[in-house]
């Protein structure tokens, strides 16, 4: 305060920038208070829970009626036709209806409006044909695209990312789940923040953008900022919380790492089976949906091998092709389970049109997160699934595609026998003789050996129980305390 006073009189730069301010932001008093009043509401919601950006952007794909919109650059007619169907069904897992699906074949999507000038009109009759509301394009879109697109079609649009990221929202439960989509969503949302005033003047058809003008621009971009910088500090707020449960998963990980129960991943390309799988392996009762991404947070159970050896199997959040980057990056700390396994079960739905397609896209996620994981990834074992929906013809076709791969059915339960021989092959074996005499006060160790050992003999005397039986070298390291002469 004292140094504007002293400066008044004299030119002052920084002054001179402040009045400029003033005057540009302000025509009228009442028009700022108006938006002063609704940018502080809105501020005010901010500031408690980021719910109403993400509820405007994201959440209302829900129940919509969409018409949706391919660019078609490479491959060939049916494989278009394959990924646009892809994009129906995640569009009817988020909950919308789908009305029309068109494909435009073009050497790229156009940098302003993702398909041609000339296609935006059609589309925009076909919007209207079938009274739409919004269109959904198979890709990630520029802001500018995505903008330009709603300017001239008039209804929302929306890109395959938001459409998945929407699909997470809906189904994360877990804490740790619902962090990581509240994240990759922020960080998909944040170039895509707009203006609160351009916000409104867009719902009113452009007429509040008209006369507008400074008065509603000005404080709008104020609110913008204000938008970015709280959605910049729930960002790294989440980031925080986010690597706190990652060092709890990784203790978890580490302890059973300890215990040297071996683990079995299970993943693979959303609906595949691998719920299916996982229960029919177990008995564990996870659900199974018809639906993309029923599973988002990673389930473990217990198995054992026929040979009776315990070990941990994982269920997954499934892939799919094009899975937004912002999601590879968040869901790394689930996805680490699959580094962190002895053995990666990776499932494929046999009755797919292309299950060699969903192999690749699934081993290019998988890659990544080997390369960020750094030590070397589990062999993998590949399953072909649902082998009682296709016929011998096509099994044939498959068996000969894919010559290393297990094939099973989890519904009828043909070949999860062998699967179940095949798990135990890649599971450390028990190959330490012990002779012990193991103290009743010892319980846990015995349990240990049946658990994760092979039982050869068993004998209970006064003393305790004597066992011979083949362990891990960790299990002998602890039994040799009492360890008999033979
Ligand atoms: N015909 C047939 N259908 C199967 C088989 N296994 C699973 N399904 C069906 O495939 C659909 C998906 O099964 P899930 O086990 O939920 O698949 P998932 O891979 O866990 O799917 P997400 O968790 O959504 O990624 C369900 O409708 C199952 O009933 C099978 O062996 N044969
Ligand atoms: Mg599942």
């Amino acid at each position: 305060m004292a140094k504007s006073l002293t400066f008044s009189a004299d030119y002052d730069p920084e002054l001179d920038a402040v009045d400029e301010d003033i005057v540009s932001a302000g025509p009228s008093t009442g028009e700022m208070e108006r938006a002063e009043r609704a940018s502080l509401r809105r501020v005010a919601g901010l500031s408690t829970e980021l719910a109403d950006i993400t509820e405007v952007e994201y959440r209302q794909l829900r129940m919509e009626l969409v018409v949706l919109v391919g660019v078609w650059t490479d491959g060939d007619a049916e494989q278009a036709e394959a990924s646009l169907a892809e994009l129906g069904r995640l569009a009817e897992t988020a909950g919308s209806q789908v009305l029309e699906g068109v494909i435009q074949r073009r050497e790229r999507p156009d940098p302003a409006t993702y398909v041609g000038s000339g296609k935006v009109r059609e589309l925009r009759d076909v919007v209207s044909a079938t009274g739409a509301d919004t269109v959904i394009c198979d890709g990630e879109l520029s802001p500018g695209q995505l903008r330009q697109l709603e300017e001239r079609l008039k209804v929302k649009v929306v890109d395959r990312t938001a459409l998945i990221l929407d699909i997470f929202a809906q189904h994360a439960r877990s804490r740790e789940g619902k962090a990581q989509v509240e994240l990759a969503q922020l960080q998909y949302f944040l170039p895509r923040l707009r203006g609160w005033g351009e916000a409104m003047s867009r719902q009113a058809g452009g007429r509040a953008g008209a006369n507008g003008g400074v008065g509603t621009r000005g404080p709008g971009e104020t609110k913008l900022e204000i938008d970015r910088r709280s959605v910049h500090k729930r960002i790294s707020k989440l980031r925080k919380e986010l690597a706190a449960m990652r060092t709890v998963r990784s203790t978890k990980r580490d302890r059973r790492a300890a215990n040297r129960v071996p683990s079995v991943a299970i993943a693979g390309y959303t609906n595949a089976g691998k719920s299916s799988l996982l229960n029919a392996l177990t008995e564990a009762g996870v659900l199974v949906e018809d639906a993309l991404f029923a599973t988002l947070d990673p389930t473990t159970r217990k198995a054992v091998t026929p040979d009776g050896r315990g070990y941990t199997l994982t269920d997954t959040v499934g892939f799919v092709r094009h899975l937004p980057h912002q999601l590879v990056e968040a869901f790394r700390s689930t996805l680490e389970e699959v580094g962190g396994a002895d053995l990666l079960v990776h499932v494929v739905d046999g009755s797919d049109a292309a299950p060699q397609e969903q192999v690749t896209a699934v081993r290019e996620v998988i890659g990544e997160i080997g390369e960020q994981h750094g030590d070397s990834m589990p062999p993998e074992l590949l399953v072909v699934n649902k082998i009682d929906d296709i016929d011998a013809t096509r099994l044939a076709e498959l068996r000969h595609l894919l010559p290393e791969a297990q094939f099973v059915s989890a519904r009828s339960g043909a070949g999860i026998a062998e699967l179940r021989e095949a798990v135990a092959q890649y599971l450390p074996q028990p190959d330490v003789l012990v002779d012990a005499l193991v103290p009743y006060t010892r319980g846990e160790l015995m349990s240990r050996v049946h658990a994760e050992g092979e039982l050869l003999e068993q004998e209970h005397t006064p003393e305790g129980t004597r066992v011979r039986a083949k362990v891990r070298s960790d299990l002998a390291g602890v039994l040799s305390e009492f360890a008999t002469a033979g």
